[in-house]
């Protein structure tokens, strides 16, 4: 994160806010919430961390032996730890009233606040450190952070779907820099070609609709071969948590992200962004039950979405918004989230299959990304372009994941 200082600051601010500044939990509690919800991705580089920090702020060591010893309270919240992490849009307001109703056991607003905030803040965070190869049994597996996947590693039944472009480029063995310069080349006149269109174009909102239901029905179906295959665990250290034992932190561990592609159906139902946005709804509500922390992430927000160097690998002065905005957009396309006066056939044009997947896969089960997802797609851009892509992803699907709890926490009240 370091390569991008502004937003690192705006990152750190509202993280030492959420887990050090005065608010309505307990410091030793946000840092046990932080730990279930990287638990749900198996991400053993942030349990470790806040493992020592809870500790360190006081935290009772018994808690540590899972979630079969601490107080019910904490244990309640599993739920919707679960459905924000891998379905958020089942999330309703009967949640939030079994969570603020429950007798003696019972959350105050507030309270659930602070801990949506630190859950959807670290499944987001989870997403960036896998992401961007930072979890330490994959530094252990292979020096770069990534575990090898052998080609012939994926599945029949994946190949056969024709859902992967990824597996086609392997099976060809296309993985040279030729042909990646032409590559950057037509991207940036899709951008261009793009930007005058919008000007003219004049496109219907029926036509729009499809477009992003045509869109969001396609990202389904987005799979890599990689994706299927669980990590083997590894024991390596007394001391440290590893993926075969976080599972002590949460409860159904096979819950994922829907896996519709091998449904074969679609579920997935549309949010409209213009009902409950962040800036009109969102940030309103969360700010008057946790004082500040709307400021905070409304900063953070902004600040990702607005970051741009101007650049595209070696090419400078160009204008990137198109782009960034099709990154961001496609997170919450994903999570079903529309916004009306968005053209998601831009989605289409500019975010190639390869990407697609890493995209899905940093987002929706980052535990299963690969060195190889994470190489496949934009071969020319330098590093830091790959981590500023991984901040917009963890920030739209923060984001996501805020407006669906928030949305029910709205309903609940009204
Ligand atoms: C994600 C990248 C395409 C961002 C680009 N380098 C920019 O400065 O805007």
């Amino acid at each position: 994160m370091s390569l991008h200082t502004p937003y690192l600051e705006s990152f750190l601010r509202s993280q030492f806010y959420m887990l050090r500044m005065d608010g309505p939990l307990p410091l030793p509690c946000r840092h046990y919430i932080a730990i279930m919800a990287a638990a749900r991705h198996q991400c053993s580089y942030l349990i470790n961390m806040h493992v020592d920090e809870f500790l360190k702020t006081g935290g009772i060591a018994e808690w540590l032996n899972g979630l079969e010893y601490v107080p019910q309270r904490l244990k309640n919240l599993n739920e919707i730890n679960k459905l924000l992490a891998h379905r958020p849009w089942l999330i309703t307001k009967e949640h939030i009233q079994k969570l603020v109703r429950t007798g003696e056991n019972n959350w105050s607003l507030p309270e659930l606040v602070h801990a949506v905030v630190l859950l959807t803040h670290y499944h987001a965070l989870a997403s960036f450190v896998f992401g961007s190869g930072i979890n330490p049994e994959r530094e252990r597996e292979m020096s770069n952070g990534f575990r090898v996947v052998s080609v012939n590693n994926f599945c029949v039944c994946d190949l056969a779907n024709d859902n992967s472009i990824e597996n086609a480029s392997l099976a060809g063995g296309n993985f040279g820099i030729v042909g990646s310069l032409s590559e950057l080349e037509a991207l940036m006149e899709r951008m261009k070609r793009l930007q005058e269109e919008r000007e003219e174009e004049d496109t219907s909102q029926e036509e729009m609709a499809t477009r992003f239901e045509k869109e969001k029905k396609e990202s389904l179906f987005v799979v890599s071969g990689d994706t299927f295959h669980s990590l083997p665990h590894s024991d390596f250290d007394d001391d440290m948590i590893t993926t075969s034992d976080v599972s002590r932190y949460i409860e159904d561990p096979g819950f994922g992200y829907e896996d519709f592609a091998r449904r074969g159906e679609e579920h997935l139902p549309t949010f409209r962004a213009q009902d409950y946005t962040w800036e009109n709804h969102g940030f309103s509500l969360v700010n008057r039950l946790y004082s500040d922390i709307g400021h905070l992430l409304d900063e953070k927000f902004r600040m990702v979405y607005n970051l741009t160097y101007n650049t595209m690998a070696t090419r400078e002065d160009v204008d990137t918004t198109t782009l960034r905005r099709a990154l961001f957009n496609y997170v919450h396309c994903m999570f079903g989230i529309r916004y009306d006066d968005y053209d998601y056939g831009e989605v289409n044009q500019l975010l190639e299959r390869s990407l697609k997947v890493y995209i899905k896969t940093v987002t929706c089960y980052p535990e299963r990304t690969t060195k190889r997802m994470y190489d496949s797609y934009w071969r020319q851009f330098k590093h830091s372009e790959k981590v500023h892509v991984n901040l917009l992803l963890m920030e739209a699907r923060m984001q996501a994941e805020l407006l669906y709890a928030l949305r029910a926490i709205t309903r609940y009240l009204t």
